[in-house]
C-alpha cells in the first residue's frame, strides 16, 4: 500500500483519504450484493413449487423487508463512498496543485533551462487532473471491484468448487493479456503525451507570437507547423485507443468465454446428477452479474498504466533537488565578494560552455557598481549568480562573509530588489502590482512609493486609479509605465542590495528622464549593481567592472578606465561616435 502513495505522489491527508475511499467503496460495492443476494433467495422461494416444496410465507415476507433494508444499506453505503471518493480526491488534487506550485517555487532556475512553460502548465493543470481522475474513478473501484470479486469467488467455491473454476477461469488469463500489453500500451502512452506536450507548446509560440508571426508575415509556415502538430496529436490519439482497445476487447472476449464454460460444465454437472436445477440457476444469475465489476477491472487497468506515464514528468519534478539553506542566518554588511566563481548554464566543464571563468570581484557596499562590457560577456549572469537565481559550479559568493550558498535562496531575496528591462506585471490591480514589493506595507507607503517613483500621474488618468486592472502582464500600460510601477515595488521593498538589469535600455528621453529620477530614489544609500549598455548612463558610478567573456579585464571608475585606453575607453568611444548616427 506504501508504494501506492509514492506511486500517486500522495500527501499524508491525501493517503489517509484514499484508504477511506477504498474502504468506503468495498463497503458498497458489498452492501450492492445485498439486494442480489436477497433477489436470488426470492428467486428460490418462488422456485420452490417446481421441485414439489410449498413457498415458505413467513421466510418470503422477511426476504422482502430484508430487500426494503439493504436498499437503505446502499443508498447511505453510496452517499458516503461518494463523499470519501469524489470530495476527497478533489481536494487531494488541490493539494498536489498546490504543492507541485510551491516546489516549482523552490527549485532551482537550472531545473527550468530544460523545460518549457507548456510543459509546467501541463504539470500542474493536466497530470494533476489524471491524478484526481485516478484518485476518484480508478483506485478505490479497482480495489473494491477485487475485494468483491474475491469475496464471491470463495462464496462460491465454498458451495460447489467445479462451478467456481469454470466460472473464474478465465480471469487471469485476461488479466495477464491486460498485464502483457504494459509494455506496448506504455510506449503509446508515451507518445501521446509527447504529441500533447508538442501541441500545447505550439499552440502558447503561436498566441505568444502573434504579433512577430504577422509582421513578418509567417501566419502561413507557423499555421501549418501548428497544424502538423494538431494533426500528429489525432494520429497518436487514435493509435493509443487502437492499441488498448485491442487488449481490452481481446481480454474481454477471453473473459467472457467463462460464461460459456460455466453454462457448459453448469449443464455437465447437472446431466450427471451433481447439481440441483435451483442451484445451477443460481450459478447462472451469478456469472452473468459478476462479469459486469470483472470487465471493468480490465478496463480500469489500462488506465492506470497510463497514469503512470503521464504523471513521469510530474515525478521528476517532485523528487528534483531544492536549493537549501539557512533561513535564520541574518546579512549586516552588504559587501559583495566572487572568489574565483566558474559557471555554465549546462553544468558542463568545457571550455565552450562556461560562461564566467575563474572571476573574482568585490562590489562594495552602499556604492553604485556598474557591470559592463559587450554583449553576451556575462554581465546579467553574474547578477544572476549573486542573487542565487543559480549556484555557481566553483568558487564562491560571499555577501557579508557569508557564502550565499548556505542562505534560504527566498531568505537572501529578501535582501534584494530588483529592477528588469523586461517587467513582469501581473493581471491584477495597479496598487496590487506595486504592492508585491511589499505584502505588509500600508495603503499609504504603496501610494508615496509609486508617487515617489512618478507613477501618480498616469494612474491618476486610468479608468479607476489605483483599481484598474491591469490585463495579463499590464499589456495597457506603455513601455515606461510598466518600468516605473517595478521601481515603485523596488522601492516599497526597501532591500538593502539594488539590481539594476538595463532598467532605462528601451526608453525614450521623457520616460528615461521619469526613471532616473525614480530609480536615484530607489539606490539612495543603498549597494547597487547597475549593468548597462549605455555607458553614459553609468559614467557616475563608483566602480566600474569591465568583463570579456566572463572575465574580468578592467575596473575602476570612469576615469580611471579611460585613463586606461583599454576595452572600456574603446567601448565609450564608440558609442560616442554612434550618437551621431541617424537614418
Ligand atoms: N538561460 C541560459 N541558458 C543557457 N545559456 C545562457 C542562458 N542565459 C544566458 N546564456 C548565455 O550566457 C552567456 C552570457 O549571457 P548574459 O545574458 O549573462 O550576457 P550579457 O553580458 O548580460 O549580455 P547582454 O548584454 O547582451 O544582455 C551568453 O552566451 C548567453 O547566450
Amino acid at each position: 500500500m506504501h508504494r501506492l502513495k509514492s506511486f500517486l505522489m500522495l500527501t499524508d491527508k491525501g493517503y489517509a483519504d484514499l484508504k477511506k475511499a477504498i474502504g468506503a467503496c468495498t463497503l458498497s460495492n458489498l452492501a450492492l450484493m445485498l439486494p442480489f443476494i436477497i433477489t436470488i433467495q426470492i428467486f428460490a422461494q418462488l422456485l420452490k413449487p417446481l421441485t414439489g416444496e410449498a413457498v415458505d410465507l413467513p421466510a418470503l415476507w422477511m426476504l422482502w423487508g430484508g430487500g426494503i433494508a439493504a436498499a437503505i444499506v446502499v443508498f447511505l453505503a453510496s452517499k458516503y463512498e461518494y463523499k470519501k471518493t469524489y470530495v476527497t480526491s478533489y481536494l487531494e488534487a488541490e493539494n498536489s496543485r498546490l504543492s507541485v506550485a510551491e516546489q516549482i517555487r523552490k527549485l532551482p532556475m537550472s531545473f527550468f533551462n530544460t523545460r518549457d512553460l507548456s510543459e509546467l502548465t501541463t504539470n500542474i493543470m493536466a497530470d494533476c487532473a489524471t491524478t484526481e481522475h485516478v484518485l476518484s474513478h480508478i483506485v478505490p473501484q479497482l480495489f473494491a471491484n477485487a475485494v468483491s470479486i474475491l469475496f464471491i469467488c470463495i462464496l462460491t467455491a465454498l458451495y460447489d468448487w467445479r462451478m467456481a473454476l469454470s466460472m473464474f477461469c478465465t480471469v487471469p488469463v485476461s488479466v495477464c493479456i491486460i498485464w502483457g500489453s504494459k509494455k506496448v500500451q506504455t510506449r503509446l502512452s508515451e507518445k501521446q503525451i509527447e504529441a500533447k506536450l508538442n501541441a500545447s507548446g505550439q499552440i502558447q509560440e503561436y498566441l505568444e507570437g502573434i504579433k512577430v508571426i504577422k509582421s513578418c508575415g509567417l501566419d502561413g509556415a507557423k499555421f501549418s507547423s501548428l497544424n502538423r502538430a494538431l494533426l500528429l496529436l489525432k494520429k497518436m490519439a487514435i493509435q493509443m485507443e487502437l492499441g488498448t482497445g485491442i487488449f481490452i476487447t481481446g481480454a474481454q472476449m477471453v473473459l467472457q468465454a467463462g460464461i460459456g464454460i460455466t453454462v457448459f460444465a453448469g449443464t455437465y454437472l447437472l446431466t450427471k446428477g451433481k447439481i440441483e436445477f435451483i442451484p445451477l440457476l443460481m450459478f447462472f444469475v451469478i456469472v452473468v452479474k459478476i462479469y459486469g465489476p470483472l470487465i471493468v477491472e480490465l478496463t480500469l487497468l489500462p488506465e492506470l498504466f497510463y497514469h503512470r506515464t503521464a504523471t513521469k514528468r510530474m515525478r521528476i519534478l517532485m523528487n528534483a533537488s531544492v536549493m537549501e539553506g539557512d533561513a535564520g542566518k541574518h546579512l549586516k554588511d552588504w559587501n559583495i565578494q566572487l572568489d574565483n566563481v566558474s559557471f555554465s548554464y549546462n553544468n558542463q566543464s568545457q571550455e565552450e560552455n562556461t560562461v564566467i571563468k575563474n572571476l573574482s570581484l568585490t562590489i562594495p557596499a552602499n556604492a553604485i557598481t556598474a557591470l559592463v562590457g559587450p554583449s553576451g560577456c556575462g554581465k546579467s549572469t553574474v547578477s544572476k549568480l549573486i542573487a542565487r537565481f543559480w549556484d555557481v559550479n566553483s568558487g564562491c559568493i560571499k555577501i557579508g562573509g557569508i557564502d550565499i550558498k548556505t542562505l534560504d535562496p527566498e531568505h537572501l531575496m529578501g535582501y534584494m530588489s530588483f529592477v528588469f528591462q523586461d517587467v513582469i506585471l501581473f493581471n491584477d490591480t495597479v496598487y496590487n502590482n506595486i504592492r508585491i514589493g511589499n505584502m505588509n506595507a500600508s495603503e499609504k507607503e504603496v501610494r508615496m512609493a509609486a508617487k515617489a517613483t512618478c507613477c501618480d500621474e498616469f494612474v491618476s488618468k486610468l479608468p479607476e486609479g489605483y483599481n484598474t486592472m491591469l490585463g495579463e502582464n499590464g499589456y495597457t500600460l506603455s513601455g515606461g509605465e510598466r518600468q516605473r510601477i517595478s521601481i515603485a515595488r523596488a522601492l516599497l521593498k526597501n532591500a538593502p542590495i539594488v539590481l539594476l538589469d538595463e532598467a532605462t535600455a528601451s526608453l525614450d528621453p521623457e520616460n528615461e528622464v521619469l526613471i532616473q529620477q525614480a530609480i536615484s530614489k530607489l539606490i539612495r544609500g543603498k549597494t547597487v549593481i547597475v549593468i548597462a549598455h549605455r555607458l553614459r548612463t553609468v559614467e557616475g558610478a563608483d566602480k566600474i567592472i569591465v568583463l570579456e567573456e566572463g572575465k574580468l579585464t578592467e575596473e575602476g571608475n570612469h576615469t580611471e578606465l579611460m585613463q586606461k585606453k583599454g576595452l572600456y575607453e574603446r567601448l565609450y568611444r564608440m558609442q560616442q561616435d554612434s550618437l551621431g548616427w541617424s537614418v
